[in-house]
C-alpha cells in the first residue's frame, strides 16, 4: 500500500523513554499500522502507551500528579517522540524535573500553552480506567467531554481553562466576603459577567457537540453489542432551562453562606442511559463494557471526521473487556483501508498475535 497516496496520515515512528514510572531508559521504533506490547502484569506496558497519550495531550491519562509520572527516587523525565504527519516529521518532546514546569516542544520549540498543542496528535485511549466514565463523579465526564471537544476545538479549551480560573476567583472572593463579613456587588459582577461570557460559549458548544455525537454513539453501540437494547446519552446542564445571569441572581445567598458558586457549566454532567435506566445501576457488566467501548469508538469516529486524519488508537488491556472475536473486529476496523495506526497491550503474545495475524495489516509484537 503507498502510504503517501494518502495526505492525512499519521503515526508515531519513534518513541524513547527515560525514568518515566516504571522504564529507566527505553526505545521504541513502531510499525506504521499495528503495534503489540506483551509482557507479564506490571513489566510496564500500560506505562508505554501512556507515554504516547502524555506526547499527544502534554498529561497522563492515568496519573494527572506530574510528579508521579517521574521514576521513583530520580529527578526527571523525558519523552521524546517523532511522528510523522502529512509526510512531515514531528518531533514531541515532554519532559518534566521535580518541583518545576513541565516543558511540551514540538520541533525543538516550547510551547507556551498546553492548549496550543491539544488536537494535534488526535489520539484515543480505550482502557480498562475507563470504567470511571461510569462509576465516578461528574467531573469524569465532564473532562471526557472536554477531552473530544478539544481535540478539534482549541477556543474551546481555553474558554474551559479561563472559566475555570474565574470560577476559582469567584470561590476565592466568596470566602473572603465570608472572613471579612463584607459584600462587594461590583466586583462580584465582574467576575459574573465573564463567568456568564464563557459559560454560555461552553454550554452551547456542549450542546451541539452531544447533538452530532449521540448518533454515531448510539449505531456504534448497536454494531458492538449482541442485545437490542437501547442506549442514549444526554447532556445535564443547569444551563438548558435557566440563563446563568439569572441563576447567579437566584443563588446568591446560597453561594455566600456555602462559600463556593452552587451554578454553572462546572456542575454539566453527561447522564448514560440504557432502555431510559441509567447505565451506573442498571447496567448489566457486559452492557457497562461495551457502552464504553461505543463511547470511545464515537470519539475515535468524531475526531476523525472533524480533524481528517485518523487518530492513533491506544488498546489498553482490551481483552480484559473484550473477547478475541470482537478485538479482531476492532482491530480490522480501525486499520483496514483507513489509516489508523494502533498500540495494543496484553499478557497473552499468542492471543494477540492471533488476532492482528488475521488482518493481514503490517505488525510489530514488542515482547517487554
Ligand atoms: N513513578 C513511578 N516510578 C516507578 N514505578 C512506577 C511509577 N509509577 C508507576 N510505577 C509502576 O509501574 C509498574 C507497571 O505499570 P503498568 O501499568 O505499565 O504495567 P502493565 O505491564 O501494563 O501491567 P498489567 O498487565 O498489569 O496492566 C507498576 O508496578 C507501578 O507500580
Amino acid at each position: 500500500m503507498q502510504f503517501s497516496d494518502f495526505q492525512f496520515f499519521m503515526f508515531l515512528k519513534r518513541l524513547s523513554l527515560i525514568q518515566y514510572k516504571n522504564l529507566a531508559s527505553t526505545s521504541f521504533e513502531f510499525d506504521q499500522k499495528i503495534n503489540c506490547l506483551v509482557g507479564n502484569n506490571g513489566v510496564g506496558k500500560t506505562n508505554v502507551l501512556d507515554s504516547i497519550y502524555h506526547l499527544a495531550f502534554g498529561k497522563s491519562y492515568f496519573n494527572p500528579i506530574t510528579g508521579q509520572n517521574i521514576m521513583h527516587d530520580t529527578e526527571f523525565f523525558v519523552l521524546d517522540g517523532v511522528f510523522e504527519k502529512e509526510e512531515r516529521d514531528e518531533k514531541v518532546i515532554v519532559s518534566a524535573k521535580r518541583g518545576q514546569k513541565k516543558i511540551i516542544k514540538r520541533n525543538g520549540k516550547e510551547y507556551d500553552k498546553l492548549s496550543d498543542h491539544v488536537g494535534f496528535i488526535p489520539l484515543v485511549i480505550i482502557s480498562p480506567a475507563d470504567r470511571d466514565l461510569i462509576i465516578e463523579g461528574s467531573d469524569t465526564r465532564r473532562k471526557f467531554l472536554n477531552n473530544v471537544i478539544s481535540q478539534s476545538d482549541k477556543d474551546y479549551l481555553n474558554q474551559v481553562i479561563t472559566y475555570t480560573k474565574i470560577l476559582s476567583q469567584r470561590n476565592s472572593l466568596l470566602k473572603y466576603f465570608a472572613a471579612n463579613k463584607t459584600f462587594d456587588r461590583d466586583t462580584l459582577s465582574i467576575y459574573n459577567d465573564q463567568m456568564i461570557d464563557l459559560g454560555n460559549k461552553i454550554h452551547q458548544k456542549r450542546e451541539h457537540f452531544l447533538k452530532k455525537f449521540t448518533p454515531i454513539f448510539k449505531s456504534r453501540y448497536e454494531s458492538i453489542s449482541s442485545g437490542s437494547e437501547e442506549v442514549n446519552l444526554t447532556y445535564k446542564s443547569q444551563l438548558n432551562e435557566e440563563s446563568l445571569e439569572h441563576l447567579f441572581e437566584q443563588n446568591l445567598q446560597k453561594d455566600m453562606a456555602m462559600q463556593y458558586t452552587s451554578i454553572g457549566v462546572h456542575k454539566d454532567d453527561l447522564v448514560m442511559f440504557i432502555n431510559d435506566y441509567p447505565v451506573k445501576k442498571f447496567g448489566s457488566q457486559g452492557q457497562q463494557k461495551s457502552f464504553l467501548i461505543a463511547l470511545k469508538l464515537a470519539q475515535y469516529d468524531f475526531i476523525k471526521e472533524q480533524s481528517g486524519v485518523n487518530p492513533i488508537l491506544l488498546l489498553d488491556d482490551i481483552f480484559d473487556k473484550l473477547d478475541e472475536h470482537r478485538v479482531a473486529k476492532i482491530v480490522d476496523l480501525v486499520t483496514t483501508d483507513q489509516l489508523g495506526q494502533l498500540f495494543i497491550s496484553d499478557t497473552h503474545a499468542e492471543r494477540t498475535e492471533r488476532v492482528v495475524k488475521e488482518t493481514s495489516q503490517s505488525y510489530h509484537i514488542f515482547k517487554m
